[in-house]
């Protein structure tokens, strides 16, 4: 039990009080009242406190949720198992895992640095009675010595906002955001991206790809996320680009799944295609919530941005040397009918419009073929890191193993390790053999399968190699018949 100034005050006079009346009456009354007074003013120095209250509908009469109610509410859930004796739980379909909440009534203690605070669930009837207002205003309240109120307001309340907000970022479930076609569009603000909960199972443990890149990916991340005094520091947008490139299969639209798992942010998909001009790409970008993920897959296929853009601006450039800037000679959707979204404008808005809303963005580019790609698009700065995927090696191979066969080891690693270095063969194509094909498939028969379709694929690899050999070697030949009708066809020019 906490005792307060009042406690103790009362307490105490009461004592003075007996001991006046009773036993020593032949002291000095006064003197013990003066004394008295002295000690409840100390008590108060010590004992007095304050209370704030956080109501989850501030105004009472409407339905606007404070975020600062959640927060706390989220902060207290992970503080109260061990303290409050009613508690409310809930089961997370993310995480699948339960969560508790304080229930109303229940008082919670908790301390930082020394200081000690004492929380309290409670509830309130509503201001007024309607069908917009809540039925129930609920709020936490939070109890301190005064002489802490500097240190409370100023630190203790912003630690536990901010450890809320990252517990219910972490229970929150997230979501995976697709544009809507614009015609479906009732203005530029709202309804413009459907979404479904976000569920994909893969993680960094479940994707196979160099380890090291994996550590670097991963504690790039981490910097990423804690780095926003940083990025408001140098002005930068507080974003992080990454372009996936590699063969089909190869484990992109997974990598980008791990991270979003990573980082506990929803994804947002966005179909250029459907998008028609860097109007609405704008409306697009700007409805997008802090911690997404911004993914544009296949970015060569979805828009005319790359090779075209260039060659028209070598063209421009030929004709007209001082015509247009660079990012004025992007390809304009007229002439592709896919779009009219344009390279500069898509730059734009993520260089510029960013850095003015805030919030921490991560957009993914992925492509099959870099090198088809504008260097603009996927300049250092623009897009952080060039990520390749590729062909399956052992040490993804190893990975692949152990999340499906759950083995570490075998007698035919060996022989598969060396196929893999002859062979190219996609995580895609080796997970297809790695999966049981009935239920009592094994890991030696996984095994023996993948090896029989690597031995296959070397095969066709090498009758591929000496089609191709046989090619050139005849182009010499043809070259050579040609040299030797040549100075006949000369005489016939001149
Ligand atoms: N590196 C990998 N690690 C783990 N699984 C992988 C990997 N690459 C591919 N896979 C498996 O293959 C399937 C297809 O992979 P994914 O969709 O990530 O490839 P992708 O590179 O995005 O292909 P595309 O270029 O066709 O979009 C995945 O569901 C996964 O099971
Ligand atoms: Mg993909």
């Amino acid at each position: 039990m906490m005792w307060d100034r009042e406690t103790w005050s009362s307490t105490f006079s009461s004592l003075i009080m007996m001991v006046c009346f009773s036993s020593c009456q032949r002291l000095i009354p006064e003197v013990l009242y003066y004394v008295a007074r002295r000690f409840k003013r100390l008590i108060n120095y010590f004992y007095q406190t304050m209370e704030i209250r956080f109501h989850e509908y501030p105004d009472g009469v409407s339905f606007i949720r404070n975020n600062a109610y959640a927060d706390i509410e989220a902060y207290l859930g992970s503080k109260c198992r061990a303290q409050a004796s009613l508690l409310k739980a809930e089961l997370l379909n993310t995480t699948r895992s339960i969560v508790y909440t304080v229930d109303a009534g229940e008082r919670i203690g908790d301390s930082l640095n020394g200081v000690k605070v004492r929380w309290e669930s409670l509830t309130v009837a509503p201001q007024a009675k309607s069908q917009y207002a809540p039925p129930v205003n609920r709020f936490y309240s939070i109890t301190f010595p005064v002489k802490h109120k500097n240190f409370v307001t100023d630190h203790y309340l912003k630690h536990v906002v901010e450890e809320g907000k990252a517990i219910r970022s972490k229970n929150r479930q997230r979501r995976l955001y697709s544009n809507i076609p614009s015609k479906n569009w009732w203005n530029y603000t709202s309804n413009l991206w459907s979404h479904v909960v976000f569920d994909h199972p893969a993680t960094f443990e479940t994707v196979a790809i160099d380890p090291k890149t994996k550590e670097e990916i991963m504690a790039e991340l981490v910097r990423f996320t804690g780095g926003k005094d940083y990025y408001a520091k140098t002005g930068k947008a507080w974003k992080r680009g990454y372009l996936l490139y590699g063969p089909p299969g190869t484990g992109k639209s997974s990598l980008i799944a791990a991270i979003a798992n990573f980082m506990g942010y929803d994804v947002y998909d966005i179909e250029l295609t459907a998008v028609n001009d860097n109007t609405e790409l704008r409306a697009l970008l700007s409805n997008i919530s802090s911690k997404s993920v911004v993914v544009i897959e296949d970015i060569d296929c979805s828009l005319n941005l790359t090779g075209q853009r260039s060659k028209k601006a070598k063209k421009d450039e030929d004709e007209d040397d001082d015509s247009e800037s660079d990012e004025d000679t992007t390809v304009k959707a007229g002439e592709d009918k896919k779009s009219k979204v344009t390279l500069s404008g898509l730059l734009n808005f993520i260089d510029g419009l960013w850095s003015s809303t805030g919030g921490e963005r991560i957009i993914i580019f992925t492509t099959n073929h870099k090198d088809k790609l504008d260097p603009a698009l996927i300049r250092r700065g623009r897009m952080d890191r060039h990520i390749e995927l590729s062909y399956c090696k052992f040490e993804a191979f190893k990975i692949l193993t152990k999340n499906y066969l759950d083995i570490d080891s075998h007698d035919l690693f060996g022989r598969i390790g060396q196929l893999l270095e002859e062979v190219n063969m996609t995580p895609a194509d080796v997970v297809e053999h790695l999966m049981p094909k009935s239920p009592a498939g094994d890991a030696q028969t996984s095994l023996e399968s993948l090896i029989q379709a690597l031995e296959i694929a070397k095969e066709a690899q090498k009758k591929k190699e000496e089609k191709k050999q046989g090619t050139k070697a005849a182009i010499p030949e043809q070259k050579k018949q040609l040299k030797k009708r040549s100075p006949t066809s000369k005489r016939t020019n001149l």
